[in-house]
């Protein structure tokens, strides 16, 4: 047979990724108008452009594994060629590549349109996830009402697709064995490129656990002295519909009455942004503007024009799932997020950007490489800027947070500092053991360890054992809790934001030295890189790489370090450590949890 050269090589893929822009452009415009409007038409569009998409992939496929690649000696094409080979659901035949687009869609449609019925007006049957529920389970401090929601939740969402999910890891796992792999968890997990990921991860965890146990005592005490004995045990799991979260994956929301100093002020800025009439639009142009300040990219005019930044109001049905959008022509990028003003959507719009702007850095490269460094990079980016932009430092200068006197003193600051640490570690710590425990349980969906049988009795085996909560009823394999979060229905992998939340401590880290914020021992949770173009031009530097390079190059770039390291989210969190140790002794409260007696029994 003939043997292709590698000046043969370049001419071949230069044609392939000019071909593949194009069809990566339709199936992005037409995923999007499914997204946008849940409708049986733009579903058919988006099957359409999904399977000419597969076909031109599979086609160009069946080339380029022609080439003797892994000879090459340039290794940025030998790169191209290596990740190109992975194909991917392409694999599949016409027919079982739509079946499982089908299948995802659907099960997206009926999670997108599941509603639940009011505990307080049961006539009332149009409350939707976003923005009815999502709002009752952060200002409901009725524990029945929490209970009536989070069951009825799972019912209408979850439950629905106990059969579909089955098929669906069938697929996925015909998919992986057409990419020789041995399942979907290998071909997910291939995209670390890193031998010994999962043994990191679960090093990364070791390490973190004892922290987030001090939290889960602290926090379970005080739901406890609000709920009381009975429906908190003292030494018990967390009952899982008390944290202000349907999937008790971030405990801001209950904040409020267990702040560690009361009496000094708290950091949530849902109030001030109400009352200066702060709209969905000014989030994000807040957020476009700190990117700038860092001598990064502002959002071309078609994104103002073409994203969609709060729900529509014409009753459309529509995946109200924030999410960023890259339609692979290096200019058209949007976001899709039904925003509310508040704090928490603050921070997503912030993450969202963070998508967008990593786009916008890597649109040079060529199509593969448009892509993270590793799935987690792209998750990191917005939250990065997040960190700085939640200091009370920031937010007073931004006019969110009031010039407080009090502070004045050593002793109301360390109070001060405790209370912000606290409410930043209610959504970061509380998140770790959530987003390990997702794929730990579809890892062993795909390598078949855990069947069909007691799906959801794993599940809940998991989330006692990372988590440390239970359901607040009993539930048995009639039920399908993990299907009611939405990266399970929508096929989308989850370690990638355990992973965000590890490294976006270390991005920080390494950027505030860049921006000189860390002189004099100052403390890493005062940083603030806002205007800083070295921190910035340093930020731009890993996030023009895209995929070019294996992540712990990109890593390199920012932090010096070409590994996973947990020590900087600790340093953060340092002084919050030490006082919640204190705290947790000085009222002798038991740390971990016993086993639950609440399901599959
Ligand atoms: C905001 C997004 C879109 Se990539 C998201 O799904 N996140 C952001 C943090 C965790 C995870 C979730 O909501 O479960
Ligand atoms: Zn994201």
């Amino acid at each position: 047979p003939k043997v292709y050269s590698e000046e043969e090589a370049v001419t071949f893929y230069n044609n392939f990724n000019e071909q593949i822009k194009v069809y990566c452009n339709r199936n992005s415009l037409a995923r999007w108008n499914y997204d946008s409007n849940i409708t049986d038409f733009n579903l058919q569009r988006k099957l359409e452009e999904g399977a000419a998409f597969a076909k031109f992939k599979k086609d160009s496929w069946q080339e380029l594994i022609k080439y003797p690649w892994k000879y090459f000696n340039d290794p940025e094409l030998k790169r191209k060629f290596k990740l190109s080979s992975v194909l991917g659901t392409a694999a599949l035949s016409e027919d079982d590549f739509k079946r499982l687009d089908t299948i995802i869609s659907d099960m997206k449609s009926t999670y997108s349109k599941a509603k639940i019925c009011s505990f307080q007006d049961s006539t009332k049957c149009d409350l939707n996830l976003e923005p009815e529920i999502t709002e009752l389970l952060k200002v409901s401090r009725n524990h029945e009402e929490l209970r009536h929601i989070w069951i009825e939740w799972r019912r209408n969402s979850g439950e629905k697709v106990k059969e579909t999910y089955k098929e669906y890891v069938t697929l996925k796992n015909k998919a992986a064995k057409l990419n020789d792999y041995a399942d979907n968890a290998a071909l997910w997990l291939g995209n670390y490129e890193t031998e010994d990921f999962r043994d990191q991860i679960s090093a990364l965890w070791v390490q973190l656990k004892p922290l987030y146990q001090q939290l889960h005592a602290y926090v379970r005490r005080h739901l406890r002295l609000k709920y009381g004995e009975e429906v908190v045990k003292a030494k018990g799991p967390i009952p899982a519909h008390l944290l202000g979260n349907m999937w008790a994956q971030t405990w801001g929301n209950i904040v409020d009455f267990m702040l560690p100093y009361p009496e000094r002020q708290s950091t949530d800025v849902t109030p001030n942004m109400i009352k200066q009439g702060y709209t969905p639009l000014k989030m994000f142009k807040l957020s476009e503007e700190f990117f700038v300040s860092l001598n990064l990219s502002a959002m071309p005019e078609s994104f103002w024009e073409k994203s969609i930044l709060e729900k529509p109001t014409d009753g459309r049905d529509m995946v109200c799932h924030a999410s960023a959008w890259d339609f692979c022509d290096s200019m058209d990028v949007r976001i899709k997020q039904c925003t509310v003003v508040n704090q928490k959507d603050l921070n997503t719009a912030h993450h969202e950007m963070g998508h967008v702007q990593y786009f916008l850095q890597y649109k040079h490269q060529p199509n593969i490489f448009q892509r993270g460094a590793n799935s987690g990079f792209h998750e990191a980016v917005g939250d990065v800027l997040a960190l700085s932009v939640s200091t009370p430092k920031h937010l007073r200068a931004i006019g969110l947070l009031e010039e407080s006197a009090s502070e004045a003193d050593k002793d109301a600051e360390r109070e001060a500092t405790i209370n912000y640490l606290f409410s930043i570690a209610l959504n970061k710590i509380a998140f770790l053991p959530f987003a390990y425990q997702m794929d730990l349980w579809r890892w062993d969906v795909f390598e078949g360890k855990t069947t069909p049988e007691n799906y959801n009795c794993h599940w809940w085996r998991l989330a006692e054992q990372f988590q440390g909560i239970e359901p607040p009823v009993d539930r048995s394999e009639e039920d399908f809790d993990v299907a009611s979060k939405y990266h399970i229905i929508a096929d989308v992998p989850y370690i990638r934001y355990f992973v965000s939340f590890v490294i976006q401590f270390q991005f920080h880290k390494g950027l505030c030295q860049a921006a000189g914020q860390l002189e004099n021992n100052a403390p890493l949770h005062e940083c603030d890189i806002y205007k800083s173009t070295k921190a910035g031009n340093l930020l731009g530097s890993m996030l023009q790489l895209g995929q070019s390079k294996p992540w712990p190059d990109a890593m390199e770039v920012i932090t010096g370090q070409r590994n996973m390291d947990a020590s900087a989210l600790r340093e953060y969190f340092a002084p919050l450590e030490d006082w919640l140790r204190a705290e947790n002794e000085r009222t002798g409260e038991f740390i971990g949890w016993e086993k639950s007696d609440k399901y599959c029994l």
